[in-house]
């Protein structure tokens, strides 16, 4: 619980990996990361795998796909592996990822597009550090789709365009017929702001809201089969519907040392995390835990869940303690009454160990007489 962290931490955990300073990565796109024919493959496993099982669409809370986690395809597990070393390759050559730091697969699947059914996927940024958008169809095989991607590094030189839009809205509103006294002192706040010269605005700590962002402030990729887009999680994107045709994908979701945020290093944040997820099961009624409900960092769960396992061991292991005490000493029972000889030598052994011991505190108890006896003064003979 008190180790101190290795050296890749930097003395602290990003609990939510797109909060990571990384994640505002640009986008790159590697050519080929797989060949058509392996992105067949993943398409055929996961379309064999969906006619018999079906497939997911609860697996992602905020923005959910119909999608296969990649482990439930094992027979394209290479072709997975392909794709994690592209991505692994780009982001440790352009986003600053050091060489001890550890990436982490949070979440790998196959997602598929069809006009009745999922079409699309709203503007969201990822739950990640880094993510990675691989193309299983060629683009002519469906009409729409695509992803459109706005840059962070791209919307930061345009805050002050969205701040002034932001507060021009806030003019319309306060100016409005029957507007609140509150909603006039705002919009007379923000005209103050807008009456500032282009150029300085303080936009520093200003960030652009995604359902904010311009459709032509994005910019739509539709990569070539076998292509991967990389990119900071952060960076909002959204998968445009398709309007034709079938459009599979595999998705990525990739975190940056995850292991730093383990409960072995977390000290009283860990604790508080025990403290607080034991606190809300003791009153939810009925055991309703509400994982989803955020009330209370969702990474609260995973270190109670740590700390369940830790208490799950020290039970086990004070159960083996208790029965190897018991068998121990069931045996002494017996073999002292059974055999006369072993009693005598057993009594002879502790004899000799209770000898030892006492020998050792009348030691003790000599070396501090004549402590006392000495003739520089010792802290006794002061205190007398
Ligand atoms: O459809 C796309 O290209 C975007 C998919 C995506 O953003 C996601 O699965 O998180
Ligand atoms: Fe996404």
């Amino acid at each position: 619980l008190w180790f101190s962290m290795p050296p890749e931490c930097d003395g602290r955990c990003w609990e939510e990996d797109v909060k990571h300073p990384l994640a505002s990565c640009d986008l790159e796109v590697v050519e080929g990361a797989i060949t058509p024919e392996e992105a067949d493959d993943v398409v055929a496993a996961a379309e064999a795998h969906a006619a018999v099982h079906g497939w997911h669409s609860q697996r992602h809370i905020a923005y959910p796909t119909r999608d296969l986690p990649w482990t439930a395809l094992p027979s394209v597990a290479r072709v997975f592996d392909k794709l994690w070393g592209a991505m692994e390759e780009s982001v440790r050559r352009r986003c600053g990822v050091r060489p001890i730091d550890r990436l982490t697969p949070n979440d790998i699947f196959v997602v598929k597009y069809t006009p009745e059914g999922q079409a699309g996927l709203d503007r969201h940024r990822d739950a990640s550090s880094f993510s990675f958008n691989a193309a299983l169809s060629d683009p002519t095989s469906y009409g729409g789709g695509g992803t459109r991607v706005w840059l962070d590094s791209a919307v930061r030189t345009l805050r002050e365009k969205y701040l002034r839009a932001e507060l021009e809205g806030v003019v319309r509103d306060g100016t409005a017929p029957g507007a609140s006294a509150e909603a006039r002192g705002a919009a007379a706040r923000a005209e103050a702001t807008l009456d500032r010269p282009p150029g300085t605005l303080d936009v520093d700590g200003y960030v652009v809201r995604p359902d904010r962002l311009l459709p032509e402030d994005g910019e739509t990729r539709k990569i070539a089969k076998g292509s991967v887009m990389v990119h900071g999680g952060r960076n909002v994107h959204e998968g445009t519907a398709i309007v034709s045709g079938t459009r599979h994908i595999v998705a990525g979701f990739v975190g940056l040392n995850r292991h730093c945020c383990t409960l072995r290093y977390s000290g009283w944040r860990g604790v508080m995390a025990l403290v607080r997820v034991t606190a809300m099961n003791n009153s939810a009624r009925g055991g309703v835990r509400d994982k989803v409900g955020g009330r209370v960092p969702l990474w609260d769960y995973v270190l109670y869940e740590e700390w369940r396992g830790v208490f799950r061991w020290i039970r086990g292991a004070s159960l083996v303690l208790a029965l190897l005490s018991l068998a121990a000493y069931a045996a002494w029972h017996v073999a002292t009454r059974l055999s006369p000889r072993f009693n005598l030598a057993a009594r002879r052994a502790l004899a000799v160990v209770a000898g030892y011991e006492s020998s050792f505190f009348r030691g003790l108890a000599r070396k501090r007489r004549r402590a006392m006896r000495s003739a520089l003064p010792t802290k006794h003979s002061l205190d007398d």
